[in-house]
């Protein structure tokens, strides 16, 4: 009872499942369940899946046991885990993608592009949190997009709606051990440069990684060399090429007015900024601000994808404190869909950018 206790406190991180250990077979068990010595729980989102009902016939004893785990191992997916899920959809799908994107809010519609489509709801898919977000569908769609092979996520995972950062990253793991070797990344951001638009896109340069500063990380806990080194660089994180490629797009397609580049920054929200939270953003050189995309890219350079991104600017930070506008969530998602033809085929001919070998 005492470990119990232990563990309990120790998981206390605002995480809906860090009372959940991963079994290191798909199944996850209360920590209580254990105390109990209680059956297998399947996720409730995935009863009645017959992935679940094909794993569930075994005894218990492939738990883990509390007092042999790392530091960390215990509440994070293991490889085995990682695994699980990519094998489900390997199986489930004939395409081999090397290409996957992540859409962010609003910009889910990129998926529809795909044809000879596997729609996957991430309820089905095991160990893969939800979506709860407006804006983010919640499916993984995999297809082709002007016949290049490519596994898309309609809506990512946010710090926010309760999961820790390694959780919200762990579809890119997933990615990983599929096959997929450069990441798409898009977000929308709120313009904190004064010079830009609502409508612009902004190519990511570089991140501030705030989370980072308080000693949170995606990579934090247990480190398994599968997946990348204890101490992964950062500089160089968003490929220079492919920004360098995406910008010969853009001027392709008459955006270059459009278009510019920066530093983007992850907050824990969903809280919008207050005005001197952006003010000191500014004075350190953020660009755009944004909830989400820095864990993706963290986990992604981990494993040595290669990641381009970029952010829609949604909205103009509102750095004074005369104006009555407040940002919202809606204008977000209008804007986003505003926007979307020129999105849609940008990210398109960058998929197809990505797919060419680099001179
Ligand atoms: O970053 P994405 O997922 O595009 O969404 C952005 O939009 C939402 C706020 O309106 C936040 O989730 C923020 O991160
Ligand atoms: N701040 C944080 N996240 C956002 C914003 C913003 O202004 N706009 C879209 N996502």
């Amino acid at each position: 009872m005492d470990r119990l206790f232990h563990n309990l406190i120790v998981t206390g991180s605002g995480d809906p499942d860090a009372l959940n250990t991963n079994c290191g077979d798909g199944k996850e068990k209360s920590i209580l369940d254990q105390a109990a010595g209680g059956a297998t729980r399947p996720r409730s989102s995935d009863s009645g899946s017959s992935y679940f009902k094909d794993m569930s016939g075994g005894s218990s004893s492939g738990y883990m046991s509390l007092e042999k785990t790392v530091p960390g191992k215990e509440t994070m997916y293991t490889y085995d885990v990682i695994k699980q899920s990519a094998n489900y959809l390997l199986e489930r799908t004939e395409h081999r993608p090397t290409i996957g994107v992540i859409c962010g809010s609003g910009l889910g519609g990129m998926a529809d592009l795909l044809t000879d489509r596997d729609v996957f709801p991430y309820g089905d898919i095991p160990n893969f949190p939800v979506s709860t977000v407006t804006g983010h569908a919640g499916r993984m769609v995999i297809g082709k997009l002007s016949n290049i092979p490519v596994m898309c996520m309609q809506g990512r995972f946010h710090a926010y709606e309760g999961y820790p950062l390694w959780k919200c990253a762990m579809p890119v793991r997933v990615m990983k051990l599929m096959g997929v070797e450069k990441l798409l990344i898009t977000n929308a951001a709120g313009g904190l440069n004064s010079s830009f638009n609502v409508g612009d896109i902004m190519i990511i340069k570089d991140h501030i990684n705030f989370q980072g500063f308080a000693g949170d990380s995606p990579l934090r806990g247990y480190n398994d060399e599968r997946f990348g080194p204890r101490f992964p660089a950062m500089n160089n994180a968003y490929d220079k090429d492919l920004r360098k490629r995406a910008k010969a797009v853009a001027t392709e397609m008459k955006l270059e007015n459009v278009i510019r580049e920066g530093t983007y920054v992850m907050l824990g929200g969903p809280t919008y900024e207050t005005v001197a939270e952006l003010k000191m953003l500014q004075i350190i050189g953020v660009d755009a601000v944004g909830m989400s995309t820095v864990q993706e890219v963290i986990v992604a350079r981990h494993c040595n994808m290669k990641v381009f991104a970029f952010s829609l600017i949604t909205n103009k930070c509102i750095t004074d404190y005369e104006t009555d506008d407040m940002a919202n969530h809606e204008e977000v998602i209008g804007v986003a869909n505003n926007r979307k033809s020129d999105l849609q085929e940008l990210a398109r001919r960058i998929v197809i950018a990505m797919n060419t070998d680099e001179e």
